[in-house]
């Protein structure tokens, strides 16, 4: 861009400073900071119940922080709920799907066009059948109903919702978790090429080590109710922290990484 662009390009995708959560009289982050760049896949890491999932609750705006600033592309989260251009901006992909079982795929994807952008019922599900297209679904699972899906086919759709608007920052709760190996590469080879071609930021919080080597620009460790460190996974994978020694270089983790070397 001529003379370097305007300065909100140059902001991170997503950035927050001193971010402190609390839940049912806990504190789950403490002065926690994190930046996210444009366009890259961040992984978020770290131990069962560290806090990875109520960050990006919190990042998407579903809880408010006690203390601390959350911009995304250098708007302020609080005012979500009135910035519906904000809003629209961001995709969500929840753990476990999360798509309404009354409703068929086709349906599932279709409502947010139909709420957020004003589509009526026949446009919104012609353009739903596109976003699942996208996703590599079979045309035929749209007429269904969640329940009649594999978990990998539940996923694609899931990821069709999240992309139903356009977003430009996606994020992901365990999106192979409960997956086959096979479904799960699948879909770590889809999220690289959905990226690659919508030029998506992603914010992905996994315990799978497969999906971060095959998917992830940097990683971030959460521990200690902060982020312990951001960076590649070589220079993630080297801090001396307990943790991340047993969970980077455990059995597990060198599985993962002969993986990714032979691919
Ligand atoms: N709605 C809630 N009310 C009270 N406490 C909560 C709530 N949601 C989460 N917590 C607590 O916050 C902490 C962090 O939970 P969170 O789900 O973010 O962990 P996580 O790192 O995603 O764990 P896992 O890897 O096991 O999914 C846990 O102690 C959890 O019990």
């Amino acid at each position: 861009m001529v003379n370097g662009g305007n300065r909100t390009d140059t902001l991170p995708a997503i950035r927050v400073r001193g971010l402190v959560t609390r839940l049912g009289g806990q504190t789950i982050h403490d002065g926690l900071d994190l930046d996210v760049r444009r366009g890259e896949v961040l992984g978020l890491v770290g131990g069962s119940g560290s806090g990875k999932s109520v960050l990006l609750r919190t990042l998407v705006g579903l809880l408010r922080p006690a203390e601390g600033h959350i911009q995304i592309h250098g708007q302020s989260i609080d005012r979500l709920g009135q910035a519906a251009g904000l809003e629209r901006r961001i995709g969500v992909l929840f753990q476990h799907g999360a798509l309404y079982s009354s409703l068929t795929i086709t349906e599932n994807v279709a409502l947010a066009l139909i709420e957020h952008a004003g589509l009526t019922r026949a446009e919104a599900e012609d353009l739903a059948r596109v976003k699942l297209a996208l996703t590599g679904l079979d045309p035929a699972a749209g007429p269904r109903y969640p329940a009649e899906l594999s978990g990998g086919m539940v996923k694609r759709a899931a990821l069709a919702r999240a992309l139903s608007l356009c977003p430009e920052v996606l994020f992901l709760d365990e999106p192979t978790a409960g997956l086959d190996p096979i479904s799960a590469a699948a879909f770590d080879r889809l999220l690289v090429t959905l990226r690659d071609a919508l030029n998506l930021t992603v914010f992905l919080v996994t315990h799978d080590l497969d999906t971060l080597y095959a998917t992830c620009d940097r990683v971030a460790v959460l521990a200690h109710k902060q982020v312990l460190a951001t960076g590649t996974l070589e220079e993630v994978s080297a801090i001396d922290d307990d943790w991340v020694q047993a969970y980077f270089h455990g059995e597990r983790g060198r599985a993962a990484r002969s993986t990714q070397e032979n691919r």
